[in-house]
């Protein structure tokens, strides 16, 4: 089997481990269990009719006395590319918007407040050719018609000069932009050579308060920096975002535990949305890694999941299927989490602080005691 026909760890787990055994396995791996979601059967089927994967989970917090439930529903959407990359840019794009628009229908239908889309979702390709506006009218639109938190990943260019970001737009249930967080980690590693066409985002660690909650956006590679996820939850985030387009080669033994451990860290939910399928281009290319050239990066894994602050975490889509993931979260799990293991209160954040800013100036000495 290759690794592109695999489709998840937790169908594997389900078809080959003994009952009694599977529920201490994912007990172990995967934390209190998440309940299933009941989903509207409109939506079932029209998920089965559009061809791809719905499956829906609930994250549970303890009834609390002096505090309503903050339930909300996040839908996360991932989705391989619909026509070839040769075909023209304009029906490639008219093309994936009526696929997002059709996925994004069923969100609503199972009540969805905030939905994020992969990083960078209507293609790399296209968006250097794309207006931004004409992409941010049909989502504005979406958000608006279905009273819907959209996170949209486009490319960005700005201004006179062009510049390049990878950004995420936060577009208010009310089809408003809230604001942008740009990508501020580049990567340069194998195929990913971004940093010869993005700028490094310069949008710091932006929250935005949405009437579902505070959220943030951490784009792909920026979530293996654990500082960085540390910063959005400083500035208040209850739900991190992390919208990503990575292949299996690279970083599949990574993704569960990145987002997860970010979400354990510091008290808050996360969501690691990626990319499905392998995109053939019709040139070859290197990337000055020794590999032979070659006319794809490889299997984008999907495998979107959502993680909670008590280490629990949702089982994953499809790694080869397009799916919405419904995940409904009760954001009073963040403080009675941090209540009963208080790493934000226990965290010597101001001696960390003061250390890494002496080891990042010249002359800096290690702190090494040696024999
Ligand atoms: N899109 C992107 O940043 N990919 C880099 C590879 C990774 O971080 O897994």
């Amino acid at each position: 089997m290759s690794a592109c026909e695999f489709e998840s760890l937790e169908e594997s787990l389900e078809s080959h481990l003994p009952e009694a055994e599977l529920s201490e396995v994912k007990r172990i791996l995967f934390g209190k269990e998440t309940q299933k979601l009941d989903l509207p059967s409109c939506a079932v089927s029209a998920a089965s009719e559009r061809d791809f994967e719905l499956k829906g989970f609930r994250f549970e917090a303890a009834q609390e006395q002096l505090r309503p439930p903050r339930r909300v529903r996040v839908g996360l959407i991932q989705n391989r590319i619909v026509l070839p990359t040769d075909a023209p840019i304009l029906d490639q794009i008219n093309a994936m918007h009526s696929r997002v628009g059709e996925m994004v229908e069923v969100a609503a239908m199972c009540g969805v407040n905030i939905v994020c889309f992969q990083e960078t979702w209507s293609d790399h390709a296209l968006c250097f050719l794309h207006p931004r506006e004409r992409t941010m009218d049909g989502v504005c639109g979406l958000a608006k018609k279905y009273n819907m938190v959209v996170v949209s990943p486009i490319l960005e260019r700005e201004g006179l000069h062009s510049t390049l970001w990878n950004t995420a737009v936060v577009i208010s249930n009310s089809g408003h932009v809230l604001g942008k967080s740009r990508k501020n980690h580049i990567p340069r590693i194998g195929d990913f050579n971004e940093s010869t066409y993005y700028m490094e985002g310069d949008t710091g660690h932006t929250v935005f308060q949405t009437q579902f909650g505070n959220i943030a956006v951490n784009i792909c590679y920026g979530r293996h920096h654990p500082l960085n996820w540390l910063m959005y939850s400083m500035n208040g985030a209850e739900i991190i975002f992390n919208p990503s387009a990575t292949v299996g080669a690279l970083s599949e033994p990574m993704w569960s535990i990145e987002a997860r451990n970010a979400a354990i860290a510091h008290h808050c939910f996360t969501c690691a949305i990626n990319r499905v399928g392998t995109e053939h281009f019709k040139s070859e290319f290197t990337s000055g890694d020794g590999k032979k050239a070659h006319h794809d990066f490889g299997h984008f894994y999907g495998s979107s999941y959502a993680a909670a602050p008590d280490g629990s975490r949702s089982p994953g889509l499809s790694r080869t299927r397009d799916g919405l993931l419904v995940v409904e979260m009760d954001l009073n799990l963040n403080r009675q989490i941090s209540d009963k293991w208080s790493f934000k209160m226990t965290g010597r954040y101001s001696e960390y602080a003061e250390e890494l800013t002496k080891s990042v100036r010249p002359g800096f000495k290690p702190n090494i005691v040696k024999e």
